[in-house]
């Protein structure tokens, strides 16, 4: 039986977890669930975000299964040394998985462009797909600090981490259609430079079929949302990643559609790419769906379960048209819209 670590974290993690396991029993009922205190709920047990015994637990895990991480901007755990926080927590989790690529989807299906902001000629057929490199890059190198006179973090980039980063794009690329854009600052940046210059090597000696163009994070940060069918895949460093991913959830309408997959050579942590939205938390409005569709791409990516993830985001989409969510101008809350999830999927049992 595949074992699924679950750390449901803080904020709106508990309560969207509680839906993606939800949905995943009907579809995939034998897994094994082992759920672990994570983050800022772990500090304020035990005084640390990620305990040796959830260590141990996600090192012996087919797969793990976040919430989300974190508190609001005036937390208690803002207070603590910066190790000892809960997204020291979760970028230790990531690190000890080696879990090196995130992949991020951003999608409007179809039916679903009226719940975009964009114009439907815009936001129809919109289906990117942002790699984004997750150990590296300014949270993580270890030359880091901060004094009275300054604060310092480094954006540094060794050849195998580019490589190994461009060989998922472009591996990615050719299943779909067959265009990578690595996003950079090399007009400003060393390191981008570095990192443009490996993605040219590693296409021109193992993918050279695949369309390769390059173009300054900035510059993106506009298309992404004006012209989003000139991407394919996006490749591009940590720091960039998060925020375009962020900046992409405009185009399906929330953050609370946005899931991710984040692979290495073992266990894949599928999460949310939102934070604990500590603003919402507790009322029972959480968009469910990125967990939900998170939880999809752990039955597709970990458990080569790809029937039970088809038959999730089939009934996702017709949930968001039947009961959307309140971040999406509905009136579902989160447990209204799980039901709504949970009855689609029992009728295509019996269709
Ligand atoms: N992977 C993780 O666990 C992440 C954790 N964080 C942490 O989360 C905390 C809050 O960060 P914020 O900057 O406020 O970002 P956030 O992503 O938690 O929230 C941003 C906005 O989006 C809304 N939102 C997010 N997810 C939603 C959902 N599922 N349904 C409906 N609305 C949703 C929130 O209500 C808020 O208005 C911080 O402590 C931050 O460090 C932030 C990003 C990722
Ligand atoms: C909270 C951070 C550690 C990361 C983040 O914002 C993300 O991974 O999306
Ligand atoms: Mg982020």
């Amino acid at each position: 039986m595949p074992k699924i670590v679950v750390l449901p974290g803080d904020g709106i993690g508990p309560e969207i977890v509680a839906s993606a396991i939800e949905v995943l029993k009907v579809v995939a009922p034998d897994l094994e669930y082992d759920e672990h205190k994570f983050g800022g709920a772990s500090i304020d047990a035990y005084g640390e975000p990620f305990t040796a015994a959830t260590q141990e637990a996600v090192k012996n895990a087919d797969a793990v299964l976040l919430g989300s991480i974190g508190g609001a901007q005036d937390s208690h755990w803002n207070t603590l040394p910066r190790h000892l926080r809960p997204e020291s927590g979760l970028l230790a989790l990531r690190k000890a998985l080696g879990v090196y690529a995130n992949l991020r989807p951003i999608k409007v299906y179809e039916g679903m462009e009226h719940l975009s902001p964009l114009k439907p000629e815009l936001a129809r057929g919109v289906d990117v797909l942002v790699v984004r490199e997750l150990l590296g890059g300014v949270y993580f190198d270890p030359e880091r600090w901060i004094n009275e006179m300054e604060g310092f973090n480094a954006m540094r980039y060794k050849k195998h981490e580019v490589e190994r980063i461009a060989r998922v794009a472009f591996k990615a690329a050719q299943g779909r259609r067959n265009k990578v854009t690595s996003v950079d600052k090399a007009n400003v940046l060393e390191v981008s430079e570095f990192w443009r210059r490996e993605v040219v090597r590693v296409r021109e000696s193992e993918y050279s079929d695949v369309a390769l163009n390059h173009e300054y994070v900035d510059s993106v940060a506009m298309l992404l949302v004006t012209n989003p069918s000139r991407y394919d895949v996006i490749v591009t460093e940590n720091l960039f990643g998060d925020i375009l991913s962020d900046l992409g959830a405009v185009l399906p309408g929330s953050l609370g559609l946005m899931p991710s997959a984040s692979l290495g050579d073992g266990a894949g942590l599928y999460e949310p790419i939102h934070g604990s939205a500590p603003d919402i938390a507790g009322q029972g409005i959480a968009n469910p769906t990125a967990t939900i569709l998170s939880a999809a791409l752990m039955l597709r990516y970990s458990l080569n379960r790809p029937e039970a993830a088809d038959r999730i985001d089939a009934a996702i989409l017709r949930a968001l048209n039947e009961n959307p969510t309140k971040d999406l101008g509905g009136s579902a809350g989160t447990q209204e819209f799980t039901q709504t999830v949970l009855q689609l999927l029992k009728e295509t049992v019996s269709a």
